[in-house]
């Protein structure tokens, strides 16, 4: 691709472009009954997460990166043309059951009322039934069906929007817009499908590698690009070994794209480690950050590399040593895997359910972590690293940390 909008050809790269979202409304429309299937532990008190984030924010703008907002990128993408505006909308509430009846009429109407920037935020923070006038008459089942009495929000908040690092994942040149597992985020990457579409910046300027119209589902948090060849991709409770396979075999045949390696890593299928980037991530060039939870015993796993096999097929082998599997696909004698809370069996389980693996890298060996995971930054900074400590007390209430938050567009190269 010529001229192309998105550049991340590892983890690493000095960071020179990173989207973000403020959490904003939606973190406030989580209740103890919804939490679990808005796949929140507890109820951030959301003006505390918002000055943490904006902390974070700040942190990356002070080391020379671009923010830009994914909110503020629909709006701008939807305000190109009113015939994009509808046709969003219309794809949103279709996605939420109400392809047609009154439900669907009314919420229409409700939200073209609105000023294209207060329709984005009010789709993120969520539409409730006591909002819009539903005392009409239904016109039929599959209006009933679409709206369950029982469920104060007629469209549902979408409190992990500030895990911007899911719905989508830059690798080379392009992006997956990613069909996410749980319904509570599906509708995230639709934004992203319209800024990429639509937004002056991104369209015609981005390779889609894999769009969200799939039945087999994948998360950026368990794609990472090690270097401008290999991918590490987790195979997680986000992210199925069908999606792994069908990303590999595109990548692989894709003029536009060079990567030759995908290391298809297996780890528990559990909320705590949801992410690969939840366990593992990469710090340097030969320096990673590691969980020992992920392995057995033996400090044994479950990983599958996948190269170019004949007439556009893959081939598959198994390993079973994370340590040795990275040496060889990245051509490196010695490897540092730093352990989570230095290995301890309290500590390494406590900061990494608080993310002390997920650090987000802006430049080789310099991170960006939460403070609260003072024995893991502690650990970093005794390998060499330079660790900028963010403020963490409410976002890590919703189970991500720094590389979580973040989808970088573009990184220097190597
Ligand atoms: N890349 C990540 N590890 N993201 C963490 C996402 C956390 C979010 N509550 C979820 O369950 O989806």
């Amino acid at each position: 691709m010529d001229n192309p909008a998105i550049n991340v050809n590892s983890e690493i790269g000095k960071l020179k472009t990173v989207l973000l979202k403020r959490p904003g409304a939606e973190v406030e429309n989580i209740t103890p009954d919804t939490m679990e299937r808005l796949l929140f532990d507890d109820i951030p008190f959301l003006k505390i997460a918002q000055k943490e984030h904006d902390y974070f924010a700040e942190t990356l703008r002070k080391n020379g990166v671009e923010t830009l907002y994914i909110d503020d990128l629909a709006v701008e993408a939807l305000s190109e043309d009113d015939d994009i505006k509808e046709k969003f909308l219309e794809q949103y509430l279709d996605e939420h059951g109400y392809g047609s009846g009154t439900t669907h009429d009314v919420l229409h109407e409700y939200l073209t009322d609105l000023e294209t920037k207060d329709m984005v935020e009010k789709l993120y923070s969520g539409v409730r039934r006591n909002e819009v006038d539903l005392d009409v008459k239904h016109e039929s089942l599959h209006d009933l069906a679409g709206s369950d009495a029982s469920d104060p929000f007629l469209l549902d908040p979408l409190p992990n929007a500030y895990f911007t690092r899911d719905p989508q994942a830059s690798i080379g040149s392009g992006i997956t817009i990613n069909r996410m597992t749980f319904a509570a985020r599906r509708p995230e990457s639709l934004f992203t499908e319209f800024v990429m579409k639509y937004h002056p910046r991104f369209a015609g300027k981005v390779d889609i590698w894999r769009s969200r119209n799939h039945t087999t589902r994948i998360e950026g948090g368990d794609e990472l690009v090690l270097n401008d060849h290999v991918l590490a991709i987790g195979v997680s409770q986000r992210t199925s070994s069908k999606s792994v396979e069908g990303l590999a075999k595109e990548l692989f045949t894709n003029k536009d794209s060079h990567f030759d390696t995908v290391v298809a890593i297996e780890i528990p299928h559990n909320h705590a480690m949801m992410h690969l980037d939840t366990v593992f991530t990469m710090v340097n060039t030969d320096q990673f950050t590691v969980f020992p939870g992920i392995m057995d015993e033996a400090g044994k796993m479950n990983i599958f590399v996948l190269t170019p096999g004949d007439n556009g097929e893959v081939r598959m082998e198994h390993h079973t040593d994370l340590g040795e599997t990275l040496k060889q696909v990245l051509h490196l004698s010695e490897l540092d895997l730093i352990l989570t809370g230095n290995g301890d069996d309290i500590v390494a389980p406590r900061e990494q359910w608080n993310d002390g693996s997920n650090t987000l890298t802006i430049a080789p060996g310099e991170v960006v972590t939460y403070n609260r995971n003072y024995v893991s930054n502690e650990m970093l900074r005794k390998h060499d690293i330079l660790v900028h400590e963010v403020i963490s007390s409410e976002l890590s209430r919703g189970r991500g940390g720094p590389r979580c938050m973040s989808q970088p567009l573009w990184r220097e190269d190597l």
